[in-house]
């Protein structure tokens, strides 16, 4: 894992060393020896318990035959030929730091470079193991998790520099970035998304308070990173609190996309998908590098399907939108002005802002939440797994920010669901015009689960029953399914060994979908924790 391996992530089709299978975030392989043809014959090789009951999100990395997943209890290396584990290391961390964490005790993956394997923890940690043997190298503490600060987002290495995010903007934080020397674990920088006195955006808070010392914007996803800009591109979560009557203003950079330079954290430019967002749209989902052909012009474009029901298509070289359509139903917001670069709140929104109580669509969990959608280069399309689901928010003025307590400012209500109506739907969309090829509903729950798109025309996708499934991406037809026995969250990934390819998944059911889920899904699906690899069966 040098830094030309990271670089190639997809080239080399034995690998892959990063997360998004690119620095790129496709999660698209050129991969086609399992095609349309052949997938119903896709059995599982192998599996490996997880040992696990509070979900799997990780999304795993290959290098030279040996598997690296992660969850919130371990480090695991796996030997992919035969299944077997080579080593584990467990993480430590006092029970009581679930209190701090609003949506499941979770870990979505590790970072490899040069010999050595690194995570962050949920107790804001951030820590290095040797790759060939599990042992502990460094751990630094960024942060003192009894303040409502957690982690659970895989870090990345770009330009040699560890970079790792951290969670926590239901609980009255101001977000961050770190990075750090991968060798040593020396604390090199830490950017605030939310700007301190004086900084650019600091005039988008209140000026009396310290109000942006609890203001949000969390950064609970990967960035991904553009090498030849050399900038590294990080969404932002949800403004804190919810509610946006005790900060009136833009709330920079909350629900954003930050464009940092990775040797130093500076910003080079950020994008606010939800000025003064009051919904929950943490900005956090990942944004896309393609080169896209916009008007017969060549664009370095970045895409990203946000929580607050836009697909946006911005110039990655200066933040500029190019194009935004709604992918789900939106009722906050009428479109996004492409000259000025802001949404145009609708009438609803405005209530809202007021104290009204009224029902918005997308909810509190977005039009998409944290899984990871894919691109298909050839075709120009993303496939996602959307979430249709509204919300009603009732804000008081009330509570006042404690440290590692909950600090929202409001009581929310789901609405009954109309008998009929989705959960959710798997969509094929083109970004820059917005038109969906096709969809399919999901009826029972919604569909919450990464995707894998390949060069023979597959989608790898879970769903929350504990199906993995193969569609074709030519209309969504379910090709191939297999069940995993829990609910399926993590974004799958394909690889080739011994010249064979191989799709690998976690299942276990865990994160939000539990906490908030569907009716009763913890009645009518089990948790538990595998990894599942696939291969075509021989004749
Ligand atoms: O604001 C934050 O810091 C933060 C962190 C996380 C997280 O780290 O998992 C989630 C959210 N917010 C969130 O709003 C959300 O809907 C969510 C879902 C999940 C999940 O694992 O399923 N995590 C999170
Ligand atoms: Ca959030």
């Amino acid at each position: 894992q040098t830094r030309e391996d990271l670089l190639n992530d997809g080239k080399n089709p034995a690998q892959v060393t990063t997360y998004g299978m690119g620095y790129h975030q496709q999660r698209h392989s050129r991969l086609d020896q399992i095609n349309r043809s052949n997938v119903r014959r896709l059995v599982p090789v192998w599996s490996l318990s997880m040992s696990n009951d509070v979900g799997e999100q990780s999304q795993p990395l290959v290098y030279d035959g040996v598997m690296i997943v992660t969850n919130v209890r371990h480090t695991t290396a796996i030997d992919v030929a035969t299944g077997r584990m080579l080593w584990r290391t467990p993480v430590e961390w006092d029970p009581a730091t679930a209190r701090v964490v609003c949506c499941g005790l979770s870990n979505r993956g590790a970072a490899i470079y040069e010999g050595k394997v690194f995570r962050t923890t949920i107790d804001a940690h951030v820590l290095a193991l040797d790759l060939k043997t599990g042992k502990e190298l460094w751990n630094e503490t960024f942060a003192d998790w009894t303040q409502g600060i957690s982690s659970t987002v895989a870090p990345t290495i770009a330009d040699g520099v560890l970079i790792t995010g951290m969670s926590g903007a239901e609980f009255g934080v101001r977000g961050f970035i770190d990075g750090w020397d991968p060798a040593t674990g020396k604390h090199l920088w830490r950017r605030f998304t939310i700007p301190g006195p004086g900084e650019p955006g600091s005039e988008t808070w209140p000026k009396e308070t310290e109000h942006y010392k609890h203001g949000g914007g969390t950064t609970w996803m990967t960035g991904s990173y553009d090498p030849e800009l050399n900038l590294v591109y990080w969404g932002t979560g949800n403004a804190g609190p919810w509610n946006p009557t005790v900060r009136p203003g833009d709330s920079k950079h909350a629900a954003s996309v930050i464009a940092i330079r990775p040797k130093t954290g500076e910003i080079a430019w950020s994008y606010q998908w939800t000025p003064g967002d009051m919904y929950d749209y943490d900005g956090v989902n990942e944004n896309i590098l393609a080169d896209l052909t916009v008007e017969g012009q060549p664009r370095k474009a970045l895409i990203h399907a946000d929580r607050n029901g836009f697909l946006y298509v911005l110039d990655r070289t200066n933040g500029k939108p190019i194009a935004a359509h709604p992918f789900e139903k939106v009722t906050w917001a009428e479109k996004v002005d492409l000259g000025t670069g802001r949404p145009v709140e609708t009438e609803l929104a405005q209530r809202m802002r007021k104290g009204e109580t009224l029902e918005v669509w997308p909810g509190l969990r977005g039009g998409k939440n944290w899984p990871p959608m894919a691109f298909n280069p050839d075709s120009g399309l993303v496939f996602v797994n959307t979430l249709h689901d509204p919300r009603s928010y009732t804000f008081n003025n009330e509570e006042q920010p404690k440290p590692g307590m909950r600090y929202l400012g409001l009581t929310i209500n789901t609405p009954p669901k109309k008998p009929g109506e989705p959960w959710g739907f798997t969509k094929a969309i083109d970004p820059l015009t917005g038109k969906v090829r096709w969809e399919k509903p999901s009826t029972d729950y919604p569909a919450w689960g990464g995707m894998l798109s390949t060069g023979s025309g597959l989608l790898f996708t879970g769903r929350s029953t504990g199906e993995f499934q193969a569609l074709d991406q030519e209309n969504g037809q379910v090709l191939w399914s297999f069940n995993t026995g829990t609910g399926v969250n993590a974004p799958p990934v394909t690889y080739m060994v011994n010249g064979k390819q191989y799709v690998t998944v976690l299942a276990g059911l865990g994160g939000l979908p539990v906490i908030a889920g569907a009716p009763n899904i913890r009645e009518r699906v089990p948790t538990g924790a595998a990894v599942w690899t696939f291969a075509v069966m021989a004749e």
